[in-house]
């Protein structure tokens, strides 16, 4: 992207606690007394290394191996030495040296903006008491300082406005949690943009990039309007007000349903919408009516390249003298017994893995398969790693790992399991009598996975990787270490659950609509399975979706025990699910989480009045009884018979974000809100 001549006449960053102005060259980053302190001689050595490397021309003439603090633009404060170093619009042409800067270890405020320096930016891990870090107005090139992923105190960062080329760090969402601003417009930054939740977070740009693919839902995001993101073309979603176009989904050819038998002519006609473009469809047809032929060859060639590499694998295993673990014969671990942790492969009782077939000789794989897909398989030992995420443990890790059954779900066994004694993941370990056939078939099984791995959002719990290999399919999530809602609402069987304090309510319902929205508007995806027993608390009691998009693996839409979350063109018809069926299944849950009790079948929906149903239990104190009913009535709307007259997941989010802005500003005035459908 080009950015526009303008966007530097955009505000910059203060140079907080600098007290330097843009147009002030170098002055003096700090009151006069500060100036009256010391740095130790060594810190003005490193900042003449700096000046060799960054004022080749010795435009400054900064009298500073002695006398450093007393320099305009040099700050220092007692024992902590150098402080703030504010070197702005100070002609500064070279390059940024490493092991310079880096050594003053009591730095807080660095701005260079404004000046011309160029090339990469260094490694600054050690500046660990860094909060504001000012590069814009330059011509640094190069990927996104990683390095400073591992500054937690950093609060500003301004790159705007540089060179700097490629996607951002996996993780660096999560790497400031007290980030107030950050601007990195008017770069070449690329991929997709991360979903920075920072209830701190003020100023955010990433204006004129190369950014793609949905932005992100979450609430600071959301605040920040369409500017912030403008000058990237490849960016949709609602807060750029640009549809998302085009699901990366490739599931079954020529199926429309989820978990369903109504055929795709069907399906697609009752929503307008056709079915390459709505949720993860399931089978329980036969596939050979439904594949055509080219599709059919393409897999068959797929699948016998995949035999071929098992086949080249099982030899170079063999002749490396691997040994094979020997397959358990115990039976399904069940899970009251199973308490007690033991390793993963035993616990899984399962030969297949044990067989480690496919760990792959990266060389004879990449002569039997495409490139990209021999280079994932041989990174991991054949556990694919989600989302372009390093590879943190294989699978050899994964199996000897202790493990306990923590129940037995849907479409298979979930585990927790603890690897070499640090590394907390959950295991779910799908259960091939219960999947589908369509859905276990390998090629299909990994592009769905490959699509529901890259879903990434602060509440939703991410698949880090997975695995498959004949029979046998894995799933690895991180682990949620509060529990889930179900339990939180009902509680144990010897504690009576009631129903949660009403900001714990507004939290958890905003929480989960962020993740819902995401979902919906991401890759147009759907959840398939919104219950209390899959909303997980987090490690700050953030609420989490989580088994996002596996019904697709379902091998018929039918769920038992959860019926009541289901929507009612859901019930009987096997219509697939849409994102209004997770829509309804929002509202259930909202009734749910309000009132505390169990969730209400839609046969007895119609004849309850649910105000009273909902808010009759509730001892709420100094709540205004209208932010509640008005909570309520989101989730009636939810809960229409109609899909059609249901809102959206995004219009949803709005509204439940209202009502908490309205409780947060007593306000009482904007106490009505738009339930209509097209809202
Ligand atoms: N990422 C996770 N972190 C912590 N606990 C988890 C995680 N995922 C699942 N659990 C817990 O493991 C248990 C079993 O989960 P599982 O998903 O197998 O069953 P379920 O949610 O009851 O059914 P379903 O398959 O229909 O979602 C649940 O109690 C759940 O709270």
């Amino acid at each position: 992207a080009v950015p526009p001549a303008a966007s530097h006449s955009q505000p910059t960053l203060p140079t907080k606690g600098a007290g330097a102005s843009h147009s002030q060259p170098t002055k003096p980053a700090a009151p006069p007394s500060a100036a009256l302190a010391t740095a130790p001689p060594a810190e003005g050595a490193l900042l003449a290394a700096f000046l060799a490397k960054a004022d080749p021309t010795a435009h400054l003439r900064f009298p500073l191996a002695a006398t450093p603090c007393a320099h305009p633009g040099v700050t220092c404060s007692g024992a902590a030495g150098i402080t703030h170093l504010v070197l702005e619009q100070a002609g500064l042409n070279g390059t940024f040296a490493p092991d310079t800067l880096s050594g003053l270890a009591g730095l807080r405020v660095l701005s260079l903006k404004s000046n011309a320096l160029h090339g990469p930016v260094p490694d600054l891990s050690a500046l660990g008491n860094l909060k504001a870090l000012f590069l814009a107005g330059n011509r640094f090139s190069g990927p996104f300082p990683a390095s400073l992923a591992s500054l937690r105190r950093l609060r500003s960062i301004d790159l705007s406005g540089n060179r700097f080329s490629g996607a951002l760090p996996p993780g660096i969402e999560a790497a400031f949690p007290h980030l107030t601003a950050l601007r990195l417009d008017s770069n070449h930054f690329n991929g997709s943009v991360p979903a920075w939740n920072q209830s701190s977070l003020k100023l955010l740009n990433v204006s004129y990039n190369d950014f793609s693919g949905p932005v992100p839902v979450t609430a600071s995001m959301a605040l920040m309007g369409a500017d912030a993101f403008a000058g990237n073309p490849g960016l949709c979603g609602e807060v750029v007000r640009r549809e998302c176009s085009g699901s990366p989904l490739v599931f079954f050819p020529g199926d429309g349903s989820s978990g369903s038998a109504t055929p795709p002519a069907q399906s697609a006609g009752a929503t307008g919408v056709g079915p390459q473009r709505q949720g993860l469809p399931g089978s329980s047809a036969p596939r050979a009516h439904k594949v055509k032929k080219k599709t059919a060859m393409t897999v068959a060639i797929a699948l016998a390249a995949v035999l071929a590499v098992l086949l080249v694998c099982a030899i170079v295993a063999a002749t490396r003298g691997k040994k094979r673990r020997r397959p358990s014969t115990a039976a399904y671990p069940s899970p009251k017994k199973s308490a007690a942790a033991s390793q993963l492969s035993r616990e899984m009782d399962n030969s297949d893995i044990g067989y480690v077939e496919c760990v792959p000789d990266e060389e004879a794989a990449a002569m039997m398969m495409p490139e990209e897909k021999a280079r994932r398989l041989g990174r991991s030992g054949c556990l694919t790693f989600c989302a372009g995420e390093a590879t943190s443990y294989s699978l050899e890790q994964l199996m000897r790992a202790s493990a306990e059954v923590l129940g037995r779900g849907s479409v298979g066994t979930t585990y927790k399991a603890v690897l070499d004694g640090r590394l907390v993941v959950i295991v779910k370990r799908l259960d091939a009598a219960k999947i589908g056939p369509a859905a276990s078939e390998a090629e299909t099984f990994e592009q769905n996975m490959d699509v529901i791995g890259r879903l990434r959002h602060p509440n939703l719990v991410p698949l880090r990787s997975f695995f498959q290999a004949k029979e046998e399919r894995l799933l690895v999530y991180d682990y949620q270490p509060n529990g889930s809602l179900h339990s939180l609402i009902h509680g144990s069987r010897s504690s009576r659950g009631k129903p949660l304090h009403w900001t714990s309510c507004l939290k958890i319902a905003e929480d989960v609509a962020q993740g819902l929205a995401y979902i919906h508007q991401a890759s147009r995806l759907v959840h398939g399975n919104i219950k209390s027993s899959n909303v997980l608390l987090g490690s700050d009691f953030e609420a989490c979706l989580t088994d996002n998009c596996l019904s697709f693996l379902l091998e018929s839409a039918e769920v038992k025990d959860d019926a009541a979350y289901r929507a009612p063109e859901n019930m009987k018809s096997n219509r697939r699910l849409t994102p209004k069926s997770d829509v309804y299944a929002f509202g259930i849950l909202l009734l749910e989480l309000l009132s505390g009790k169990a969730p209400l079948e839609h046969s007895v929906l119609a004849a309850t009045n649910l105000q009273t149903y909902a808010l009759s239990g509730r001892e709420d104190e100094g709540v205004d009884r209208e932010r509640l009913s008005m909570i309520v009535d989101i989730a009636s709307a939810c809960v229409r018979s109609s899909p059609e007259s249901r809102p959206t997941a995004w219009q949803v989010l709005k509204m439940i974000q209202e009502v908490k802005e309205a409780d947060a500003t007593g306000d009482n005035e904007d106490g009505d809100l738009d339930l209509t459908s097209d809202s």
